[in-house]
């Protein structure tokens, strides 16, 4: 069941709102301001100019989100995809009325969400990083409370307490605080809680992590579910370039607070669809006495043992004939050649690279 999620407001006022828009956001920006332990870093030091130049680099504002655009449909599976500090989280706050923007608009199912932030709340299911909140609690306890504050009445929250945990398998677990699970458990718990008293819009900040495979399956079986049966939204959060690949509609690629790019996976990927990606593990030190090696030396990523290059397909081509070939087969532990992936879609748009992990 459904609380009702009202459109009491006209929709946003832009061209953009298309008819089936469940969240339109427009310039957002939010920048944190210098903490103050930072602050007063800023006071002239007695011990002369370092701590003036400190002072100088520690009062730089954060621009956490730098202007972000965008329209999320009904029924859609999307992704912020981004490294560590891209501004994700930011930006997921926001959405759900837990910050204030500094300027922008976002409109929700017809809400305005900046002037009426306590809104989201009946909008939104959050799964947050943290659980801390329901830590002390059963398994059945949170869901079931959850439910409760989510408007269900006693029996009805106690019935979709039951069947959440039946369909996520967490029966075993449901007399067990959640404090007292694995990190996977635990996530798996947080996650039952947040599709009780079904909302429309669930908003999942890296929701497997930690997960096994098993639990991972449940979780995108359950979102599916939702999504046939209700049409609900699903705003995914993460930075696992697999997850995104498998499970998104769509995807916002974010970095420094600014999407840098927005469509499907497939589609992302064609843009660089004209190149492969080799990755050559030596089995010690390369050896770039053999000429071959040395000349792809410059173009490769370093990592360790590791070897990644991005290479135009005859050129790759060309390359594994070289190192598998000639005398540097010897030295070599595993090679492959890949098509791309939205890690290289997100480096070829000029990201920088770190933080984006693969599995
Ligand atoms: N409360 C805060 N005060 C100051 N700076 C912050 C605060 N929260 C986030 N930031 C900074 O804002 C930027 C964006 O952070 P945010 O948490 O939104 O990124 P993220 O993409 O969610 O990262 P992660 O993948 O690590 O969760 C980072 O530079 C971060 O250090």
């Amino acid at each position: 069941m459904f609380v009702s999620t009202g459109t009491e407001e006209t929709a946003a006022p832009t061209a953009a709102t298309a008819r089936d828009a469940v969240c339109t956001v427009r310039g957002l920006v939010r920048t944190y301001a210098v903490s103050r332990a930072r602050r007063a870093s800023r006071r002239p030091s007695l011990r002369g100019t370092r701590g003036t130049v400190e002072a100088g680099l520690a009062a730089t504002p954060i621009r956490a989100n730098d202007g972000i655009d965008l329209d999320v449909r009904r029924g859609e599976l999307f992704g912020l995809l981004g490294p560590n500090g891209a501004g994700k989280t930011t930006l997921v706050r926001q959405l759900t009325g837990l910050l204030r923007p500094d300027a922008g608009s976002i409109h929700l199912l017809g809400h305005d969400l900046v002037r009426h932030p306590d809104r989201a709340a009946r909008l939104i299911a959050y799964l947050g990083q943290e659980s801390t909140a329901l830590d002390e609690l059963t398994v059945a306890l949170a869901v079931e409370t959850t439910a409760r504050l989510r408007g269900l009445d006693a029996a009805a929250a106690r019935t979709a307490r039951d069947a959440v945990l039946d369909e996520l398998d967490l029966g075993a677990l449901s007399g067990r605080p959640l404090k007292r699970l694995s990190g996977g458990q635990r996530r798996l718990a947080c996650f039952a809680t947040a599709l009780v008293g079904e909302r429309p819009v669930l908003v999942l900040d890296e929701p497997t992590t930690g997960m096994d495979p098993v639990a991972r399956r449940a979780v995108w079986t359950a979102v599916d579910r939702r999504r046939t049966a209700h049409g609900t939204t699903v705003l995914l959060v993460t930075h696992n370039v697999i997850e995104a690949e498998t499970v998104l509609d769509r995807v916002a690629v974010l970095d420094q607070g600014r999407v840098i790019a927005c469509d499907t996976p497939a589609a992302l990927r064609a843009l660089v669809a004209d190149e492969v990606r080799l990755d050559l593990v030596w089995r010690q030190d390369a050896p770039l006495g053999v000429p071959a090696v040395a000349a792809l030396r410059p173009l490769a990523e370093v990592s360790g043992r590791r070897w990644t290059l991005r290479l135009p397909q005859d050129r790759a081509r060309a390359a594994v004939a070289d190192v598998t070939g000639g005398p540097a087969f010897a030295a070599l532990d595993d090679f492959t050649l890949a098509v791309p992936s939205l890690e290289d879609v997100y480096l070829a748009l000029g990201g920088r690279g770190t933080g984006l992990v693969k599995a």
